[in-house]
């Protein structure tokens, strides 16, 4: 399943078009909201079970005040409320009305609720949701971190649209968050929740629709068709008192009807991936399944595919074995290795079928030119080291290369080290599109220079850069692997902790080769089917195996039958 992804901008702009130009009032917005949170959280609890409802200044904590009066009039009346902040927005003063008349207490200082002496069995975080723009402090951080404290009875922690302290657009945190067991999301799900430590902070996720929350119907309502210009954006209707007024008011919603379609646009173009991408029934993977399937039946062995992979080093004997037995599993008819020579008995004991290229202290150049020359993908990277003969052999090969390649690892390293982003921005414009680059957190902090806690908490944005500036697709590998090439990103969800166990990635650069050896149309669904059969056969190693237990082998055994899943 894919879910279409928004950030906060977008979130801000979609409330706006359903308020100002389709006109449903905001409150009543704001009431389909929390009436489908409301039905959300009862599912779990109990009309005796005490809740603990937290709120701040902006429309997350009315959102939260609305669900207290939902609780308290559907006979969940054992609740505290506690509200931070002064000023409100109108929405949310309407809300504390509402619960004044109903003749419920707002606490106002966190020291009343300790005092209450409570052990609350579910607590509501509606402190900050896509309003969130800066750090957390002082009183909202002192709750937080209060929350996050308890145990024993440890209470159920639900986040309304998200976990306090997480920003909807890049997953960085503000200070502080909430670590909330269930988030429950207004309409569109934002990126936040999907990458970087987003997910460990989210929870379960449950996504209630409200508003428009199906791009297509927004899209077509905005006027905002797939390949028109924001010009031809149909302009709403608009009520008017006078002609002046009329001029304004036109203009007015003409200019927001534009620039909301810039924000409609790019909906669906940022995408959470879960399990097998292979078994969705959408037209992404219609297309992959129809690529995957044109594997002719009566080929030789050269009608399926040749991979070179250039891995491993004197020191480094495994990465190399990986890949080529991952891409020989993969279902290539050929795979060759072209690697140090000290790895040559290894690689043949374990895998026979390969065929082997070596060098001893540096490669010659006509033997990377045949080796080359043979391939129809190439694997360049993994455990190749940093050493001389390493460097000559990455230059050589960004210089000489005009086919898809995958390039992981050391190959990364020597490229950040030796500042060789020229000559891999010149390969990529040779290849239009077909380089896949395969960086962990750590290699990417080598290649942009951003420390990894700050690629952390915007993996999908610094993947989008980086992409963009080299015209390459990155894979950038986490427990939520982001790849994207930078018109449009996908977030990987398949895969699991057994995975980070060293030579994964080298499988992965296996796995990339055999994709890639499919005629594909569109190098971006190429590398999200690689990036996501290998988490989906990960998942299946475990499964049979143990988390614990697996090796990065192990996940070889079941890329194969991942692939069948379809
Ligand atoms: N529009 C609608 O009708 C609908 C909106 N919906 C809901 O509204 C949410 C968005 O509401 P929002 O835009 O009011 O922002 P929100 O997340 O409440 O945060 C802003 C507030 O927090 C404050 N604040 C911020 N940072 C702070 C900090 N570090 N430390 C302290 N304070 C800080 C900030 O204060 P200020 O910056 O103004 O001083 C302001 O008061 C959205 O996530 C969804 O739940 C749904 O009900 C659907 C209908
Ligand atoms: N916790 C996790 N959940 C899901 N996938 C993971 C997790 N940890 C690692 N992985 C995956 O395992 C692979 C590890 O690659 P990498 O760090 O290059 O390992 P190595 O260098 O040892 O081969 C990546 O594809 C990554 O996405
Ligand atoms: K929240």
């Amino acid at each position: 399943m894919k879910i279409e992804l928004i950030d906060s901008n977008q979130a801000a702009a979609i409330d706006k078009y359903t308020i100002d130009i389709l006109k449903v009032p905001s409150l009543l917005l704001m009431e389909e909201a929390a009436k489908t949170a409301f039905n959300e959280i009862i599912k779990d609890f109990k009309e005796k079970d005490k809740f603990f409802i937290t709120a701040a200044a902006g429309n997350n904590g009315a959102d939260a005040l609305a669900v207290a009066r939902m609780l308290y009039l559907a006979g969940y009346t054992n609740l505290d409320i506690l509200l931070l902040g002064s000023k409100f927005t109108k929405q949310n003063e309407t809300q504390q009305e509402m619960l004044k008349a109903l003749g419920l207490t707002i606490y106002k200082d966190l020291e009343e609720i300790k005092n209450l002496n409570k052990d609350y069995d579910c607590i509501i975080d509606g402190l900050f949701g896509v309003g969130l723009k800066r750090d957390i402090e002082g009183k909202y951080k002192e709750l937080i971190d209060y929350i996050n404290s308890l145990s024993e009875p440890k209470p159920y922690v639900i986040a309304l649209d998200l976990p306090s302290g997480l920003d909807a657009s890049t997953s960085k945190i503000y200070g502080t968050c909430i670590k909330a067991d269930k988030t429950i999301c207004f309409g569109y799900e934002k990126i936040g929740l999907y990458c970087g430590k987003g997910p460990s902070y989210a929870g379960e996720i449950v996504s209630t629709p409200i508003g428009l929350n199906d791009s297509q119907k927004l899209k077509r309502i905005a006027g905002a068709k797939e390949g028109q210009s924001p010009k031809d954006a149909k302009t709403p209707a608009v009520d008017a008192k006078s002609p002046k007024d009329a001029k304004t008011s036109a203009v007015d919603a003409h200019t927001l009807a534009i620039n909301e379609f810039s924000c409609l646009q790019t909906i669906g173009n940022i995408k959470a991936v879960f399990g097998n991408i292979l078994k969705d029934r959408d037209s992404e993977s219609e297309e992959i399944r129809k690529t995957l399937d044109s594997r002719v039946k009566a080929g030789n062995k050269g009608s399926y595919g040749k991979a070179t992979i250039i891995a491993g080093s004197s020191g480094i004997g495994g990465a190399v074995i990986l890949s080529a037995k991952t891409a020989a599993r993969m279902g290539l008819g050929m795979v060759k290795a072209l690697t140090h020579f000290s790895n040559r008995e290894a690689l043949l004991t374990s895998l026979p079928e390969c065929l082997i290229d070596v060098y001893e202290n540096e490669c010659p150049i006509d033997t990377l030119k045949a080796a080359l020359d043979f391939a129809d993908i190439v694997v360049l990277g993994p455990g190749l080291s940093m050493n001389e003969a390493a460097t000559k052999l990455c230059k050589d090969t960004l210089e000489l290369i005009n086919k898809p390649i995958i390039i992981d690892a050391d190959a990364l390293n020597i490229i950040a080290r030796d500042n060789l982003f020229d000559c891999l921005r010149a390969a990529a414009d040779r290849l239009e599109g077909r380089i896949v680059l395969t960086p962990h957190l750590k290699e990417m902090e080598r290649l942009t220079g951003i420390a990894v806690k700050d690629i952390k908490a915007d993996p999908v944005g610094v993947a989008m850069e980086f992409s963009s500036k080299y015209h390459v697709i990155c894979c950038l590998k986490d427990a939520k692997t982001v790849v994207t090439d930078a018109k449009r990103a996908y977030i990987n969800q398949a895969g699991n902790d057994g995975m980070a166990t060293a030579g994964s990635g080298d499988v992965l650069t296996g796995v990339l080769a055999g994709i890639f050896s499919y005629k594909f149309s569109d190098p971006l669904l190429a590398a999200i089917t690689g990036v996501n059969i290998h988490a989906v056969a990960g998942d299946m190693a475990a499964k049979n195996l143990s988390e614990e237990m697996m090796l990065s082998g192990d996940i070889i055994k079941y890329v194969d039958e991942a692939l069948k899943e379809r």
